[in-house]
């Protein structure tokens, strides 16, 4: 029993350390997910491809969690294959997570619906047949899978809804439910200096002091400014979290909004692709990689 599914990466609008309501944007890099189930084995082992040594106990916790509630508990492997930077602020996490998720419910053969989580959002109930799952409710065995295993610190429901539906969403990281989506195209350029930030080890005292600059972050996502809510939320955070506020301010006068991306490292600017062309002119100098990419609308998708 095989399956395969991708989903893509995604850039912060709000970072959900301060007050657990977040904001993100899926972006145009893919995690690929191969699953194969074999109801004669018990344990589940997972490989990342690049990354031998790279820790696996999320991806086998969200194949555990598809087969104990979908099939029989049936173990496998579980491999990821991914153009997204692990640990490098681009939710790397989320989209192995969603990946691996719908790869295990393809599997078993489990019909997943509503892809842009609007039936949700228009209030409609959630599936109640044991053989279909919405593309939230996957979404949210993935969180599960985050948080039983300690990468993430409110669950990032914000950068995994905005990964599995595409688009730009705010997220209530405490309920884990999908406050807003709306689309936007922008062209991304994303600097990724060298070294790595992991989620969980975020000084999340020192975000707690930004409270306010989050809420007024909250309001003006709420109100569709993203390229505002971004910028202001890069500088807060930056700040909080002690990464320096240059390539955000060399950014802003081309870019519609610039940001730390969560925790860090990346920066992340979002425009038309002739005013981040100066920006990508400036960081250019910078140690690490740059990425050209796009907003993506279209979130995971099973292949
Ligand atoms: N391609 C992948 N395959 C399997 N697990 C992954 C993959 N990418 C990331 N992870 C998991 O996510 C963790 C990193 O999460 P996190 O620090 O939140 O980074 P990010 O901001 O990129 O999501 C890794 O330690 C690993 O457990
Ligand atoms: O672990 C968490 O709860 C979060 C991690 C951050 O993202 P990264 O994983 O990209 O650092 C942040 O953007 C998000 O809002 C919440």
């Amino acid at each position: 029993m095989k399956g395969v599914a991708s989903a893509p990466g995604a850039g912060t609008v709000l970072n959900a350390l301060a007050t657990h309501t977040g904001a993100a944007f899926g972006i145009d890099v893919d995690t690929t997910a191969t699953v194969d189930l074999d109801a004669s084995v018990e344990s589940v082992t997972g490989e990342i491809a690049a990354a031998p040594d790279g820790d696996t106990r999320l991806i086998e916790r969200c194949v555990e969690l598809v087969t104990e509630r979908f099939g029989n508990g049936e173990g496998g492997t579980v491999h990821t294959d991914s153009e997204v930077p692990m640990a490098a602020g681009l939710k790397s996490s989320s989209a192995a997570a969603n990946a691996t998720v719908l790869a295990a419910l393809d599997a078993l053969g489990v019909s997943v619906v509503d892809p842009t989580g609007e039936g949700e959002l228009d209030g409609e109930a959630a599936v109640g047949a044991s053989d279909e799952i919405t593309y939230l409710d996957a979404c949210r065995l993935g969180v599960e899978a985050a948080r039983d295993v300690g990468v993430t610190i409110t669950g990032a429901f914000d950068d995994a809804a905005a990964s599995m539906v595409g688009g730009v969403v705010v997220t209530d990281n405490d309920t884990d439910e999908l406050l807003a989506r709306e689309t936007r195209e922008w062209d991304v350029l994303v600097w990724t200096p060298p070294e790595r930030a992991y989620s969980a080890d975020a000084d999340v005292d020192r975000c707690g002091n930004i409270t306010e600059m989050a809420e007024l972050v909250e309001e003006l996502a709420l109100d569709g400014r993203y390229g505002k809510a971004m910028t202001v939320n890069g500088l807060a955070y930056s700040a909080a979290l002690d990464f320096a506020t240059d390539p955000a301010v060399e950014a802003m006068p081309h870019a519609e909004g610039v940001s730390l991306s969560g925790t860090g490292p990346s920066v992340v600017a979002v425009g038309d692709g002739e005013s981040l062309a100066a920006v990508r002119e400036q960081w250019a100098a910078r140690d690490g990689s740059l990425l050209e990419t796009t907003t993506r609308t279209e979130g995971a998708r099973i292949q």
